[in-house]
């Protein structure tokens, strides 16, 4: 788990029905109008289990009559079922018969539909909440956003962004078997009140052994959820440092890890079986023993044969919607913590500036003005860079050197407006870049680093990166990066499969490739990362060559190499103990 999400809290909420008031909470928080999409299927369900009951005790009052000995006669009254009591109304057998036939019908048809409305409903929640999630990763600010591991952010996507589609559904389908029981009750009730009392007293044990199970499944829930955190991280980080774990000769010991971990999630996949069925054990044994009960001391009980019969068939289809009841409850504590996870990073505070709408810039025409800029990274001891004063001229070219980790990037990530100083303010034309519209400004923008992330794709589309660009601007940029020299080469050219990592290419060829990327938008100021670090000379030369003849942009290039800053005009000097600069 990443330690700067929130934590689920240690100890259990308490009682299951505060545990049902804290997953509606969670819920109203995630899904909007939950309380009308719950109330319709809600209600819908209770009348399905209203539908069961008539079924059941109309189908008695059937067999009742047609075990009937000799002619039928007589009003209907002796066939109604045990509510009616002694009321006399004067129904067909038809009628019973088409009572009975339709209410199994409509049960069937309403348990359909039902289960239709709850796929649809469960489905658009998954969808929106993912959607919302993934939104977020895309709005927080960069910084917080590297704070969290990948791996759990992938997990929180792709996996825990279910728990609230089920939290929605388990909540429904609990209130759906507690208006059953309370309907079975009333029944029972009517038909024969000591069976009914005896089913309640059942009900209160059964709560009560059902409470010694919440704080055991709660903990479930979260090594759950823990164990398959950690195997994601294992495969994830497996796979990024694949090459460093064959030139170590890991493999063995990630295969052991691997195994350990995997053991790990099944244990708590197999421990979770096994109190499903421990507690399913409990719910039959108990009903079998107040069945058992209601036999042994039938003889005594103050109530009528086909009342009494009725209300036992009544307590024993009530098994299920106990059992479901438990279950969902029991659900609910242990989707605890995948549910506060889908908070936790949901809650997560935007970038109000990447959120909110600026001064529009079409282009830079003067200068990007650093005034007494300092910054500072979160949980740092000391600043990153600090009072700074430069001025970085349109058109022009500015090498920015310096020792490492004397803040070249920091720099930039402000440029481009990834993170902001904590003092001072840049300035562009004269407009506080603070106050400008992100998105226009970063059309004027491309950068490209050292390590270039490319995505799944042939070399056409990692260059292109998912932006409207035309193939001639991508092979026009392909040229200036000195790239289509080596993408000519390969077996499909520029059709070329690469797949995210893009072993077959060398350090300076998928250099290069980045280098394409940030050109191929014909930005108005490029800037360069060490972005030619992994080029021959003769290369690197050939590329600033380039690049200088297609005048009129603006370019920022960090280099540790004193030749390539001596190709720019001006040079900006990060150097300790006090960071001077100074144009050239
Ligand atoms: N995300 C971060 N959180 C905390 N500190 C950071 C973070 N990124 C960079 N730093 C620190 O800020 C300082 C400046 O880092 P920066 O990457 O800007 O240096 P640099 O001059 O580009 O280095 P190099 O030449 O090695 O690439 C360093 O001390 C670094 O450790």
């Amino acid at each position: 788990m990443n330690r700067f999400r929130k934590p689920a809290p240690a100890k259990p909420t308490g009682a299951y029905n505060l545990i049902i008031a804290a997953r509606f909470r969670e819920l109203r928080q995630l899904v909007p109008a939950l309380h009308l999409k719950m109330t319709v299927m809600i209600i819908l369900g209770i009348l399905t289990g209203f539908l069961e009951m008539v079924g059941i005790t109309f189908l008695v009052s059937l067999v009742f009559l047609l075990g009937q000995q000799g002619p039928v006669s007589g009003s209907g009254a002796a066939w109604l079922p045990a509510f009616f009591g002694s009321i006399d109304l004067s129904l067909s057998k038809p009628v019973l018969i088409g009572i009975l036939v339709g209410s199994i019908l409509l049960r069937i048809f309403l348990g359909c539909a039902n289960a239709l409305i709850a796929s649809a409903i469960n489905h658009r929640i998954s969808d929106r909440v993912r959607d919302r999630l993934y939104a977020k990763v895309l709005t927080i600010p960069f910084q917080r956003f590297q704070d969290y591991e990948r791996s759990d952010l992938i997990n929180v996507i792709a996996t825990e962004s279910y728990a609230v589609s089920s939290a929605h559904a388990n909540l429904v389908r609990l209130g759906v078997n507690f208006g059953t029981i309370v309907i079975f009750g009333i029944g029972m009730l009517v038909m024969a009140w000591p069976i009914a009392l005896l089913g309640l007293a059942f009900g209160f044990i059964h709560n009560f052994a059902l409470g010694l199970f919440a704080g055991a499944y709660r903990r479930l829930g979260a090594s759950a959820l823990a164990a398959v955190e950690a195997l994601t991280q294992l495969s994830w980080t497996t796979l990024q440092t694949l090459k460093a774990v064959k030139s170590f000769g890991l493999e063995p010991r990630h295969q052991q890890l691997f195994e350990a971990l995997s053991r790990d999630v099944g244990q708590t996949w197999r421990k979770s079986d096994r109190m499903g069925a421990m507690t399913s054990l409990l719910s039959e044994v108990l009903t079998f023993g107040v069945i058992l009960t209601i036999i042994l001391s039938s003889e005594f009980l103050p109530v009528d044969f086909k009342a009494a019969l009725s209300a036992t068939i009544l307590l024993y289809r009530l098994q299920p919607h106990i059992k479901g009841f438990d279950s969902q409850i029991l659900s609910l504590y242990e989707m605890e913590a995948s549910l506060q996870n889908v908070l936790a990073l949901l809650s997560e505070k935007d970038d109000t500036k990447q959120t909110s709408k600026g001064q529009p810039v079409t282009r830079l025409a003067d200068a990007i003005v650093f005034h007494d800029v300092s910054f500072a990274y979160e949980r740092a001891n000391a600043a990153a860079v600090s009072h700074l004063n430069f001025s970085i001229r349109a058109g022009e070219t500015t090498a920015l050197t310096g020792p490492s980790g004397s803040g070249k990037t920091t720099i930039l990530n402000m440029i481009l407006d990834l993170t902001r100083p904590t003092q001072g303010r840049i300035t562009v034309d004269g407009g506080d870049l603070a106050t400008i519209d992100r998105s226009s400004w970063l059309q004027l923008l491309s950068v490209s680093g050292q390590d270039v992330e490319l995505m799944e794709g042939t070399v056409l589309d990692n260059i292109r990166f998912r932006r409207d660009i035309s193939e001639d601007d991508i092979r026009w940029a392909a040229d200036m990066a000195c790239a289509t020299e080596f993408i000519e080469e390969l077996p499909y050219g520029f059709d070329e499969w690469l797949g995210d990592e893009a072993i077959r290419l060398s350090g300076g060829q998928r250099q290069r490739i980045g280098l394409a990327r940030a050109l191929a938008g014909r930005p108005q100021i490029l800037l360069l990362d060490e972005a030619t670090s992994a080029l021959d000379e003769d290369t690197e030369m050939r590329v600033f060559a380039a690049m200088k003849e297609d005048a009129g942009r603006t370019l920022i290039v960090v280099s540790h190499r004193p030749a390539v800053a001596r190709l720019m005009k001006n040079r900006i000097d990060l150097r300790p103990p006090s960071p001077t600069s100074r144009l050239g």
